[in-house]
């Protein structure tokens, strides 16, 4: 089979978070059960782009409207990711640092989906399914189906996977020329809430929808930032397949970026020693609990409750614990957690930025790892954590439901019910007191890591689900 995925981001090409991680690793695992993968996104200004060869293998004109933006597909030369990698190099759109917080992001990624679909009809043969991630690519169904240019195809099947429905990509009506020409009739598959709705859209039109855990697929039927009735309705071509991880990447055993690498085996002294050069580099104590949290800094994550509930944390245990956190989002929240650095010195520090290298030591060298989210689709930290021995503190909401069960039920975990301070600081406050008990504690962590949270199965979920849509089962 041959499979495209089309996303705006793809690790290691250019990541802002688990999107990337996933379109990275899918695939891989996807072509080791004999099928064709093509990934396929925009062409940043990335090092990858600059350190890596890339062939021209078709170029042309994207029109959007009024205006015309040159386009080429450049292809990666050596296909090492274990996909074949295309970057749509649209220069006046797309030769940028960052990937999205741009005025004209409708403009930009419009241009994109314009740009793949071009490409994809003038090639010798068309994909068997085209997988579009988020909102990004969302306009793509509609376009397969309704656009005359794209006739031919019409009666590819297409998913859309939906790694978080809070963002939608809506813009207004004024923008409907930016489509290539399509039968009016049609242009209700557009609209929702009186906008264009790129998510609603791809929903709308797809042959099938996936989320990236169960639980979210459940829990976007009540809520889904005003789409919950449209989640109702295409419930009956809905799937939640829980993420996995690519467990080359992420392996305490070989991953390059730790200090010391370590398995199961030596996972207590492998752990210390990270922890230990962890806790030099951020000025904390390494005889004490450390908890993280990595992420963006953002009220979905409850990001929010990191200020309070650090310092209140802290000061219940007073240079019992050490907290450290690395993330980067709202300006008002990386500033509430930096104005606690000069009161808990020692013990709490922050890096207000993103770093890959120091987000792996962080899995390999802290105790805990916090993830308080409203809303957590799938959620993969909590599952590099467990990989390397780290416990996930969680809130029992979407994929961390389903992948993390608390301690107290023979589990991989801790886990809370409430995205608040007081819930937080008491899983804090049990954390600390199984770090007491070294047995309990590392035979809770024994079980996360030889917990398979691989792609392997997952894998073959997609495979069923594009057979599906083939018509195939
Ligand atoms: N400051 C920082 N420095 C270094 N690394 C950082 C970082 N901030 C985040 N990361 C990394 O980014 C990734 C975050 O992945 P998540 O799946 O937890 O969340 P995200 O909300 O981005 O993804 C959305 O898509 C994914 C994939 O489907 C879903 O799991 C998730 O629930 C959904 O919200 C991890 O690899 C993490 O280590």
């Amino acid at each position: 089979m041959e499979i495209f995925h089309i996303s705006a981001e793809c690790y290691p090409v250019a990541k802002v978070g688990g999107l990337a991680d996933v379109v990275g690793a899918l695939p891989k695992y996807q072509s080791n059960w004999g099928h064709e993968l093509r990934v396929v996104m925009p062409c940043y200004q990335t090092k990858f782009r600059s350190e890596n060869d890339l062939e021209c293998v078709h170029w042309g004109t994207v029109k959007l409207g009024g205006f015309n933006f040159p386009f080429s597909v450049l292809k990666e030369t050596t296909d090492k990711l274990g996909f074949e990698l295309y970057l749509i190099e649209i220069p006046e759109l797309f030769d940028r640092k960052e990937v999205y917080g741009y005025e004209d992001d409708i403009e930009r990624f419009m241009s994109f989906q314009i740009a793949v679909l071009d490409w994809v009809i003038g090639r010798a043969t068309m994909p068997d399914v085209i997988n579009c991630h988020d909102h990004h690519t969302g306009l793509i169904p509609f376009m397969m189906q309704h656009c005359y240019k794209y006739h031919q195809l019409s009666n590819t099947p297409s998913m859309i996977t939906i790694h978080n429905g809070l963002y939608q990509g809506q813009f207004s009506f004024d923008k409907l020329n930016y489509f290539p020409e399509f039968d009016l009739t049609h242009v209700r598959l557009l609209e929702w809430d009186s906008q264009i709705n790129s998510l609603a859209v791809a929903v709308k039109c797809a042959s099938a929808v996936t989320t990236v855990s169960p639980s979210y697929l459940d829990e976007i039927n009540y809520s889904a930032n005003g789409l919950e009735s449209l989640f109702n309705l295409v419930r009956y071509k809905s799937r939640g397949i829980l993420n996995g991880i690519d467990t080359q990447v992420w392996d305490p055993a070989q991953d390059k970026m730790l200090e010391k690498n370590y398995s199961i085996q030596n996972l207590e002294k492998g752990k210390q020693q990270n922890k230990e050069v962890l806790c030099t580099l951020f000025n904390l104590d390494p005889t004490k609990p450390l908890f993280s949290f990595i992420g963006r800094l953002l009220d979905e994550k409850g990001g929010d409750l990191l200020p309070q509930a650090s310092a209140l944390a802290m000061s219940e245990n007073y240079k019992e614990i050490n907290i450290l956190i690395l993330g980067s989002g709202s300006r008002q929240i990386e500033n509430q957690l930096n104005s606690l650095l000069s009161d808990y010195k020692g013990n709490y520090n922050t890096f207000i930025g993103y770093n890959e290298e120091l987000a792996h030591l962080i899995y390999a060298g802290a105790d805990f790892l916090m993830m308080p989210s409203r809303v957590e689709p799938c959620g993969l930290n909590q599952m590099y954590s467990l990989r390397y021995g780290t416990i996930p503190i969680v809130r029992r909401t979407g994929g961390l439901k389903d992948t993390v069960v608390d301690f107290g039920d023979d589990g991989n975990g801790i886990c809370h019910d409430q995205s608040s301070v007081g819930d937080i600081c008491y899983s804090i406050q049990r954390a600390v007191s199984l770090y007491d008990n070294k047995e309990h504690l590392n035979k809770i962590r024994k079980i996360g890591m030889s917990t398979d949270h691989s792609w392997e199965k997952a894998s073959q979920e997609y495979i069923e689900m594009y057979n599906l849509i083939l018509n195939k089962i």
